[in-house]
């Protein structure tokens, strides 16, 4: 069996895989921070929850791009993620963290570890595209995600993306009634992406200031869906999608007021950092980002 991948495995072939960028992020390496509003929608799911008890929230976030290099092209499609953390009056943080595929690759840390260690090069500085497809079929789990990646397209802009959590969380009512769910964050302007002849036509960076030019063209909000989950739904597992079928509500709108700035630099996006009354689940790979953030943010800050 598989030996236990630890924080810093992951953190290092991330570096691998990206270059070592000393005070960048060691993933997500390429970003532009926002603020932003959130209007809570409380509903009987979350009843309770400090989160939906007060309008009018701050909200610190950061849209990226996958992968530990900051000098990304923004033309390829691939990984782009969305941070935020919304500060409660009382002063505590409820951060949502979420990438634009529906579905994780690996349904354990080893296994995303396993897939990474797939795409290294090797000492000729070649990767070996059959090493990565065999690791595929050998791994189930992988498969979705792989399968998302294949035909993912080059997002328009982060203001046209949606994200997903893709963990399983809980809302533990006052009731001792526990609420099961996965969030999702939906863009108000619809999901909008590019395709290959559009993509190749852009310059290599564009993704900030179509977004700056959205926002003075109008609103660019997002609203943070959860869907309940039913007993028989993974609560461990981010590789596995729940059915589709799944109710849906709202815990609210985040309203983007201005975007560029440092304002997000010296923040940490942990998505374990919740308001009262929600907890995590079991889902290794869930547990595995907040020592892998907290290096990450401990070197970038020292400058490594
Ligand atoms: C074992 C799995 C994972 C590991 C080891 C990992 C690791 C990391 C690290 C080291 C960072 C940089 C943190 C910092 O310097 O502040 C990061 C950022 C990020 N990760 Fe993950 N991650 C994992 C899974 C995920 C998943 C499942 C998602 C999406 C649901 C995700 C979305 C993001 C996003 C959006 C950022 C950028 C946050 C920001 O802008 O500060 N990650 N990740």
């Amino acid at each position: 069996s598989d030996k236990e991948v630890q924080a810093t495995d992951l953190v290092d072939i991330f570096e691998k895989l990206g270059g070592k960028h000393p005070g960048f992020r060691k993933a997500h390496a390429k970003g532009m921070c926002a603020i932003g509003t959130f209007v809570p929608s409380p509903n009987e799911h979350f009843k309770g929850a400090a989160l939906l008890a007060n309008s009018d929230l701050p909200v610190a976030m950061r849209f990226s791009l996958g992968g530990a290099n900051p000098n990304s092209d923004e033309r390829a499609p691939g990984t782009r993620g969305l941070g935020m953390q919304i500060k409660l009056p009382n002063g505590s943080f409820h951060t949502f963290t979420g990438n634009n595929f529906p579905v994780f690759a690996g349904k354990d840390p080893e296994t995303f570890f396993g897939f990474l260690s797939t795409l290294l090069p090797d000492e000729n500085g070649k990767t070996d595209p059959a090493k990565t497809m065999a690791f595929i079929q050998a791994n189930p789990s992988v498969q979705a995600n792989a399968m998302w990646n294949q035909q993912a397209k080059t997002p328009a802009s982060f203001a046209n993306t949606g994200f997903f959590g893709l963990h399983t969380f809980y809302f533990n009512q006052a009731s001792g009634e526990k609420t099961k769910f996965r969030w999702d964050i939906q863009p108000s302007l619809g999901v909008k992406t590019l395709d290959k002849d559009e993509a190749a036509k852009m310059p290599e960076e564009f993704l900030v200031d179509t977004f700056t030019k959205q926002l003075e063209e109008g609103a660019v909000s997002f609203t943070i869906m959860a869907s309940l989950g039913e007993e028989q739904d993974s609560d461990i597992d981010p590789s596995q999608q729940w059915p589709a079928e799944r109710p849906q509500v709202a815990l609210g709108t985040v309203t983007v007021t201005a975007n560029g700035g440092d304002a997000c630099k010296n923040t940490n996006f942990d998505p374990n950092i919740m308001s009262a009354g929600f907890t995590p689940s079991a889902d290794p790979v869930l547990r595995m980002r907040s020592p892998s953030y907290a290096i990450s943010f401990g070197k970038r800050l020292s400058n490594q």
